[in-house]
């Protein structure tokens, strides 16, 4: 049982590649094993490229997706994920979700510059086609894989140039699926995290204290200022902010810490997050939702 993740910018030939890949691994399989390619429009998936035009669309469908994945994992069977898979967090998911039944992983990385991957996606016709907007958009945010972590080890870069993927790179993606190393649940992914009830509280009263100490900076003339926040704990390190150039507003504001609140609860109530890997201190709370602010405001 194995999963081959693809990942790349939007319109990068990853659907083209994946293509490539099955048939291969057919052909090397020679019937011992099923080989399932899993697209956004298989298996009953129904994602549009409009998804990805909004965060509030997108989400629920990469929840689908991991649900397919999850729902397909099965011995003797080799499955290709072929969609954009751009979000580190996302990746890392599925890494959990396979690591649940021991399944041997591999990520495929198809590496198309964005001008390649511009023109490809202006000659594609109506709902074939993302939006310019949504397309740079995509390229903006695309977290790239590296072979240095775990979740997306063992890394294969396939380069848009090469007209059909090199021989010893097939080979290699053969035998990581055949011979790579099965890594076990432990702990970290199966349990829920060890004091969520903490978690929740820091959760809570550090998104909040600095939401009030962000309105409590606004002058009420806009301008980009870099804010010094305080943490409720004494022992936490300040934090550095950069609001952007206008007001921003209490509606506003609530509504992101929201988002953050909820996506970090899902984290801790889903398991997902591997013990240790993240930061649940004050502080860890703080950065986290700092940076997700500033990212979420600049927009
Ligand atoms: N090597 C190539 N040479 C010429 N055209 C290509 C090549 N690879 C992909 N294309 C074209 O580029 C477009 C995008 O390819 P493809 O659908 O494989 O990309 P994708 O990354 O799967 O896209 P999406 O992000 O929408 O899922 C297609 O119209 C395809 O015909």
């Amino acid at each position: 049982m194995s999963l081959i993740t693809i990942t790349g910018y939007p319109a990068s030939g990853k659907s083209s590649r994946a293509r490539e890949l099955k048939a291969f691994l057919e052909t090397k399989a020679a019937g011992s094993k099923v080989v399932i390619l899993l697209s956004e429009t298989s298996h009953s998936l129904d994602i549009k490229r409009s998804a990805y035009d909004n965060s509030a669309a997108e989400k629920p469908a990469r929840g689908a997706l991991l649900t397919a994945i999850i729902r397909l994992l099965s011995p003797n069977t080799i499955l290709i994920v072929d969609a954009p898979n751009y979000i580190k967090g996302f990746r890392y998911q599925i890494y959990c979700a396979a690591r649940e039944v021991k399944v041997r992983l591999a990520t495929v990385y198809v590496l198309t510059p964005q001008e390649q991957c511009r023109a490809w996606n202006k000659l594609r016709e109506g709902d074939d086609r993302y939006s310019d907007d949504t397309l740079e958009n995509l390229c903006l945010r695309y977290e790239e894989p590296s072979s240095m972590v775990r979740w997306d080890s063992p890394l294969f870069t396939l380069l848009w140039s090469d007209e059909v993927i090199p021989q010893t790179t097939l080979n290699a993606i053969w035998d990581a699926t055949e011979k790579g190393k099965v890594t076990n649940p432990n702990s970290g992914t199966v349990a829920v995290m060890k004091a969520p009830t903490d978690a929740l509280a820091t959760l809570e009263k550090t998104t909040l204290s600095i939401m009030q100490q962000i309105m409590l900076s606004q002058d009420g003339f806009g301008g980009a200022v870099t804010l010094t926040l305080t943490l409720p704990a004494s022992t936490s390190s300040p934090l550095k902010m950069t609001l952007p150039p206008r007001n921003v507003t209490l509606p506003e504001l609530s509504r992101l810490k929201r988002q953050f609140v909820t996506a970090q609860k899902k984290a801790i109530t889903l398991g997902t997050v591997e013990r240790g890997s993240v930061d649940w201190s004050e502080e860890g709370v703080g950065k986290r939702f700092v940076v997700f602010l500033e990212e979420q405001l600049q927009r």
